[in-house]
This record gives C-alpha cells, sequence and structure tokens, in this order.
C-alpha cells in the first residue's frame, strides 16, 4: 500500500477500555506525528505544538536525552526537521534511512516518556497491503482508527470530494461506520487550517458500508513525491462482533484451573488456567471479546463458586489491570456436574441458555473447549451433542475445540474420530495444536511460497539435511502420571513437531483455503517411509521415575530423536530429524535447515561450517541464515556470520500473541485452517504406530541421560551420521537494543 497510497495511515486504536482516548490523534503525511494522551503529563497536542514548535522540540530532545540516559544508549529520532526546511515536501517512498541507530519511533517515545508499557500503547500502523481486512492488518475491533492520506494541492476533483476514500473490501467490512468529519485543523503546523478547511470533502454521516470509494485517479506512485499536500483524516470504528453481526456467544471451558483435592499438586486444569482463560482475557482485552456479546462458561466436578473460580484465574492474569478484568471476570460462570450425565450439562444449557436470552441476539454461537483428559471427550462430547447444542430455532452455530493428544495410536485414534465424528460434522470440530498457532510456525507458508529466493533452493539438490527440535529445560513437573501413558513421541513429536514438518516439507497448495493447505499436508504425510528403528534414539532422564506418580520400571521416553524420509521428487534422501526432549541444557524450538556443501570450495570454508537457514519458533523469535563471509580486515580470511532477522529487532512494540489467542480467535471465526483434519491426524499416526508399539512392547530402550544435559549422546551420533555437520566455533546471540 505504501507504494501506491504512500501517505496513507492507520492511526492506532484503542480497546474499549480506552475509548475515553479516541479523539487524540491525528497523523498526518508527514514525519511530525504527536500524541495527546489524557493520561499522559507531557502535553504533546496537536495544539500546544502547533503554538511553539521550537520550544516544544527542545522539550523533546531534552526528554530524549534523559530517556537515553536512562537506556543507556544513543536515541536518534528522525523527527520532521529535515522536512520542515521544505514544508511541502514528502520523504519519497523508496528513501531510505539509515540504520546505524535504533529509530525512535513517536509511539516508543510516548511510551517511554509516559512511563507505559511498550504494549499498553498499540503502535502505529502503515498498510502496506491494501487487500488486508481490518482483522488482518492487525487492528482491534471496537477501535476508531484514523486514515490520512494527502491530496496535491490543485487535484481536488468533485470525484475527491465525494469521499471518504477507503478501499471497496474495507468499507465493506459488517458495521464498519464513519464517526466523524474530517480532521476540522491540522495536526500539523506547517498546514494553513483555512486552506484545509475549506478543501475538506464533507463525508456521508452514515454508515459507509454501501458507499463506493471515490480512488483517486492521481494516486500513483511517485506522483505524489515532492507534491504539495494537503492532510485528510477520517476517522472509523472497526466493528466490534467477532464474526457476523447481532450474535452472542458463549464459550464453555472445560477444567477449573483447581488443584484443590487432587493429589497431583499443580496438575490439575493446568491447560485451562495457564492457557485458555488467559487467552480469553487477552482476546477480551483486545476487543475481540466483549461484555454483552460473549460469556464464558467455566464447567468442572469440582464444588466451585462462580467467585472462586474467578479468583483462580485472577491468580493467572497478574499484572492485568484491575478495571480490566473486574469486568471480564463478571463474564465467567461456573457450573459444576460430572462428565457422563445429564444433570450437570443440563444444567450447564440453562445457564447459557439464560444468557442467550438476555442478551436478545438475533443468533447463538456455543463454543465448547475440552480442556480435559482425553479419556473424558467421548462422554462430554455425547452431553454436548445431546443437551447443549444451539436450538435450532436460532441461526448460529455450535463449535468444539479438542485438545491433544487425539489418541494413543492409529487404532485408538480412529476411534475417537469416529466416535466424534457420530456427533459432530468435521466442520464443527476444532482439534488444536497450539504449535500451529505459532507466530513463525504460521509464517512457514509465507516464507517458503512468497520468496523467490526460496523456491530454487527448497530441496534435496541443495538441502542436505532438516532438524526440527524442542527443547525444554525442566521435566514433566507433576505432569508425569499423564506423561508416562504417553512419552514424548506422542506429546511433542507425532503432532507438534510433524506439523512443523509438514510445513516444511509440503508442496505449494493451491490457494490458501484451509482445505488446500490440509490436502497438501496430508500429501507429505503419507509419502513418509516408515521409520526405520536404526534411526531413533529414546532416552530417559535420570530422576524422571522419582515422581510418585510413575511407574519405577517405566521406559517412556522423555527424549526422542526419530529420522523421518519422504518419499517424493522434492526430498528423496533428504534425512528430516525431528527431536525433542524434556529436562534438557535450554528451552527452545527451531527448525533448521541446512544446506550441502558448496561444490569446489576454493576458501575451505567447510572447515566453517555450512549455510544454515535457522528459524526460531521460541524463545527470541527469529529468522536467520548462517553464511561464510570474508573476516573483515587485511587478510584474505572467511568466518561464519549470519543474516538475521530477530522479531524483537524488527518488530518492537508489535505484541506476538499467543498461540490459544490466536486459535480461539480462529474457531469463533470458523477458519479451520490451522486445526487437525482428521484424515491428516490418520496419517500422523500412520508414521509413529509402529515405533510407539516399539516402545511399548519394550523393543527399544530408552538410554538415560543427565537433566540438563543435550540428551543421549547417541542421538547427536545420530545426527551425524544421517548429515548434519555441526559448526564448531559459532554461536548466534540473540540481538538486543542495548
Ligand atoms: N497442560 C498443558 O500444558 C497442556 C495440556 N494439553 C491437553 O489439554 C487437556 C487438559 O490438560 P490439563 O489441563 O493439563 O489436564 P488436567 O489433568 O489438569 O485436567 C483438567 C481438568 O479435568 C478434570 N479431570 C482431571 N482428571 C480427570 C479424570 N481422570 N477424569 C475426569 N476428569 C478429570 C479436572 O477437573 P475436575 O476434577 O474439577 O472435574 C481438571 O481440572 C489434556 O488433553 C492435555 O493433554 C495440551 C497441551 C498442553
Ligand atoms: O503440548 C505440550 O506443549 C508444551 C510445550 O508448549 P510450548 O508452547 O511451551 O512450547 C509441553 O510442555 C507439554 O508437555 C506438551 O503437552
Amino acid at each position: 500500500m505504501e507504494a501506491e497510497y504512500p501517505h496513507h495511515q492507520a492511526g492506532p486504536s484503542s480497546s474499549s477500555s480506552s475509548s475515553s482516548s479516541t479523539t487524540t490523534l491525528l497523523w498526518p503525511c508527514a514525519t511530525r506525528r504527536r500524541k495527546r494522551s489524557e493520561d499522559c503529563d507531557d502535553d504533546l497536542s496537536p495544539a500546544s505544538v502547533a503554538m511553539d514548535p521550537d520550544a516544544d522540540v527542545q522539550r523533546a530532545a531534552d526528554k530524549l536525552k534523559a530517556v537515553g540516559e536512562e537506556l543507556g544508549h544513543q536515541i536518534r529520532v528522525f523527527s520532521s526537521e529535515k522536512f520542515a526546511l521544505q514544508p511541502n515536501k514528502l520523504p519519497s517512498s523508496d528513501h531510505e534511512e539509515d540504520d546505524d541507530f535504533y529509530e525512535l519511533q513517536p509511539a516508543d517515545y510516548f511510551n517511554l516518556v509516559s512511563n507505559r508499557m511498550a504494549d499498553t500503547v498499540p503502535p502505529k500502523k502503515r498498510i502496506l497491503d491494501t487487500s488486508q481486512d481490518f482483522y488482518t492488518a492487525g487492528f482491534v475491533p471496537g477501535a476508531n482508527i484514523h486514515f490520512s492520506y494527502d491530496l496535491p494541492e490543485g487535484s481536488y476533483t468533485d470525484e475527491l470530494k465525494a469521499g471518504p476514500f477507503l478501499r471497496e473490501e474495507i468499507q465493506s467490512l459488517d458495521g464498519l461506520s464513519l464517526l466523524l468529519k474530517p480532521a476540522s485543523q491540522p495536526d500539523d503546523s506547517r498546514m494553513n487550517s483555512s486552506a484545509l478547511q475549506s478543501s475538506v470533502p464533507q463525508p456521508d454521516p452514515v454508515p459507509t458500508t454501501n458507499k463506493k470509494p471515490g480512488k483517486p485517479k492521481w494516486l500513483k506512485r511517485g506522483q505524489h513525491v515532492n507534491a504539495p499536500a494537503i492532510n485528510f483524516v477520517y476517522r472509523y470504528q472497526f466493528p466490534r462482533q467477532v464474526t457476523g453481526s447481532g450474535g452472542s456467544g458463549g464459550i464453555a471451558v472445560g477444567g477449573t484451573g483447581h488443584a484443590g483435592s487432587r493429589s497431583r499438586a499443580g496438575a490439575s486444569g493446568d491447560l485451562a488456567k495457564k492457557k485458555t482463560f488467559p487467552a480469553l482475557y487477552h482476546l477480551f482485552d483486545q476487543g475481540f471479546i466483549q461484555s454483552g456479546e460473549v460469556h464464558i462458561f467455566g464447567y468442572a466436578r469440582s464444588n466451585l463458586s462462580d467467585d472462586g473460580l474467578r479468583e483462580r484465574i485472577r491468580g493467572y492474569l497478574k499484572g492485568a489491570p484491575e478495571e480490566d478484568l473486574s469486568e471480564f471476570l463478571q463474564l465467567i460462570k461456573y457450573v459444576s456436574g460430572s462428565y457422563d450425565n445429564g444433570d450437570g450439562f443440563g444444567k450447564l444449557n440453562k445457564a447459557i441458555s439464560e444468557y442467550e436470552a438476555s442478551s436478545k441476539s438475533e443468533s447463538y454461537r456455543r463454543l465448547f473447549y475440552l480442556a480435559l483428559p482425553p479419556s473424558v471427550y467421548p462422554s462430554v462430547c455425547k452431553m454436548i451433542r445431546t443437551y447443549c447444542m444451539n436450538p435450532s430455532s436460532h441461526p448460529g452455530w455450535t463449535r468444539v475445540i479438542v485438545e491433544k493428544p487425539f489418541g494413543k495410536d492409529l487404532d485408538s485414534a480412529e476411534e475417537l474420530s469416529a466416535q466424534l465424528g457420530e456427533l459432530f460434522e468435521e466442520h464443527q470440530l476444532y482439534r488444536i495444536d497450539h504449535y500451529l498457532g505459532k507466530e513463525l510456525v504460521q509464517n512457514l507458508l509465507v516464507l517458503r511460497f512468497a520468496n523467490r529466493l526460496f523456491l530454487p533452493l527448497w530441496n534435496r539438490d541443495n538441502i542436505d539435511n532438516i532438524q526440527i527440535v524442542f527443547r525444554e529445560d525442566f521435566g514433566t513437573e507433576g505432569r508425569g502420571g499423564y506423561f508416562d501413558q504417553y512419552g514424548i513421541i506422542r506429546d511433542i513429536i507425532q503432532n507438534h513437531l510433524l506439523q512443523v514438518f509438514c510445513l516444511v516439507a509440503m508442496e505449494k497448495p493451491v490457494s490458501l483455503k484451509p482445505e488446500h493447505i490440509r490436502d497438501e499436508k496430508v500429501k507429505v504425510l503419507q509419502s513418509v517411509n516408515p521409520i526405520n528403528i536404526e534411526e531413533v534414539v529414546l532416552g530417559q532422564y535420570d530422576g524422571y521415575k522419582d515422581d510418585p506418580t510413575v511407574p519405577d520400571d517405566s521406559n517412556t521416553p522423555t527424549f526422542a530423536s526419530v529420522v523421518l524420509r519422504v518419499h517424493n521428487e522434492r526430498w528423496e534422501g533428504v534425512p528430516f530429524i525431528l527431536k525433542a526432549g524434556k529436562a534438557l541444557n535450554s528451552r527452545k524450538a527451531e527448525v533448521r535447515v541446512q544446506f550441502k556443501d558448496v561444490p569446489g570450495d576454493i576458501f575451505k570454508c567447510k572447515k566453517q561450517g555450512r549455510n544454515e537457514f535457522v528459524i526460531r519458533l521460541q524463545p527470541s523469535e527469529a529468522m536467520y541464515v548462517k553464511l561464510t563471509v570474508k573476516k573483515p580486515g587485511l587478510e584474505m580470511a572467511t568466518e561464519q556470520s549470519e543474516l538475521d532477522l530477530s522479531y524483537g529487532m524488527r518488530y518492537q512494540n508489535v505484541k506476538i500473541p499467543e498461540a490459544y489467542e490466536r486459535l480461539i480467535l480462529d474457531t469463533i471465526r470458523g477458519d479451520q485452517q490451522h486445526f487437525v483434519r482428521r484424515d491428516e491426524l490418520k496419517a500422523a499416526w500412520q508414521i509413529f504406530t509402529p515405533l510407539l508399539h516399539d516402545i511399548d512392547d519394550g523393543k527399544l530402550k530408552a538410554v538415560p541421560y543427565q537433566p540438563g544435559s543435550r540428551g543421549p549422546k547417541e542421538a547427536d551420533e545420530l545426527s551425524a551420521r544421517v548429515g548434519y555437520v555441526q559448526t564448531h566455533g559459532y554461536i548466534w546471540i540473540p540481538p538486543t537494543l542495548a
């Protein structure tokens, strides 16, 4: 969008809780953007700036100096000064700023001087891709969004005056409404306000959804540069409803987050309290879940009051503003009952129905999240089907999220699928794998198929081996009883790592439709050869069996390295090493694509290591390419360095959402792309079931390893045997600003 509409910028959005500040931001074309906030004691409002810009610049400089000293590094703001000399000139779209300083953006500056956390003030956004809708562009429903763009003087045709300008697909968003007429005065002191007043087209005060936008013909690449400009600002309200309009949603979460009387301290309701409720809170906080539109019901056997559950959840939302938190907690009710008889589910249905009736909504949407042990899925699903479905008298839907593990092997998974399949259609079932909600996992398809760079390289001709690695630096910690029945292959490899494998190895889908993507995943899974047990290493950390819930003779692996081989034209001969372990020396998950050696290597770079493309899924999300470069200096020597895209550096101020947040939102929107389809699940179990049965039968033994180590040395030996060359003397250090 920048190239085509270079000054078209969207201002920050505000959630419901901060709607009082919605009149404050005006971001015109120039780099001089100002923000006034009710809770900021430094008045940086356009008005005050306009009155004495020099004093303001000085004041800002003083502030920056102080902040720079506090942070311990130099900070430079690319201020409007160089443009202020040429009042009506704008930076060209291909303008490149030098990057040897951290560019402190006005939003950062505001955060710093107002002592607010970076993520409490949403960053400004420049929409680069106008085919995106607001959700994709990352805006918050309910937000007021300020658009600004510049018109060259003398170009105010009738067509332009017929604004407001907004792309048709954006205007067609349900409920999008124009709030205000354009800014009555410019927020940039360089502008002549009377000229602006007279030339601003008056927008239609009614919602603009049916209006054809006038597309300014002069807005072509390059034409804007150096054009005298007048700034136009429109404010729109982004619709709050998450799906459709006029509906109400109920989200029922199984599991209480209750440690109570259970003997496995810390294990009970683990997922609900640590992930599900916090994810719901974050969705609420960002405006995706609204009071009056969504209600949340906790359901489990434990005897709890509404307040009892709320207090428990509160403990996992430390740091949330009290006002927001109280409002969120009031959305939650608790219903107690068993998982296999109708009394409890009848009560749950009554509670949901009462809420729906009181909301007077046109459509009812019921989402059930089974944060429960898989053993109770069939009975719970049956109860939901019998007692809790969305009444047919109302439009809407019923959807069910089921957690992994989906079965223990091929047969049990198929049995579970058949049981659930009798109760729900595939489109109602959301088999969640939270790795599919991680930012860098979601990036894999974009990376592979939107970059010409990778297309010719991504195959057996260039790639020697690929590792997909998960490491945790803690053990099973109170989940030993659960874990011992499953082991690391069922807990991590068969689902999380295999999903990542699919995205790395699959062919290009026909389109981004969920079914097209999932079709390709199934195909690549079906192309995996049977696992060769010579290419498997299992480990168990010393001390694992000290957990009283773990049998003394357990052979359950807490570590495994498994080589997958794909029998197709692209990957024949390339080993995919899937490795996962608990109680290791670090916590990280990554994909490591190692390229082949350079043929006819005149620099002898082989000694220093191969090219590797590493996608760090977590923590410190990043992508980096290990390269051999000339060592700077007089000598012709080479060394390993890297091209590094570290998200913390590149996307400062962008809060990466939690996987569960995204996936719950996807479910509400009905998008199954990041969920596991039944045939995908079957193909995944087909790969691992023979190996799992061998382990269960004791034919393969787990070798002991020290907690805090890299895992069994046999795993490194296996990697080396299948072709991985470890780079010695090189370590990637996530960059920091300091
Ligand atoms: N915890 C995690 O990090 C992750 C968990 N998962 C999956 O999410 C689901 C829930 O996990 P988690 O929260 O750890 O599970 P828990 O063992 O903590 O159980 C959740 C709730 O289920 C009820 N419950 C526990 N045991 C039984 C039982 N034997 N029979 C009937 N009800 C029982 C308890 O509520 P009450 O007694 O009040 O009825 C408990 O609060 C599981 O499928 C798990 O595999 C997936 C990814 C990560
Ligand atoms: O599904 C699971 O995932 C977690 C690890 O999740 P992450 O998002 O922190 O990487 C793991 O600890 C747990 O054993 C497993 O069940």
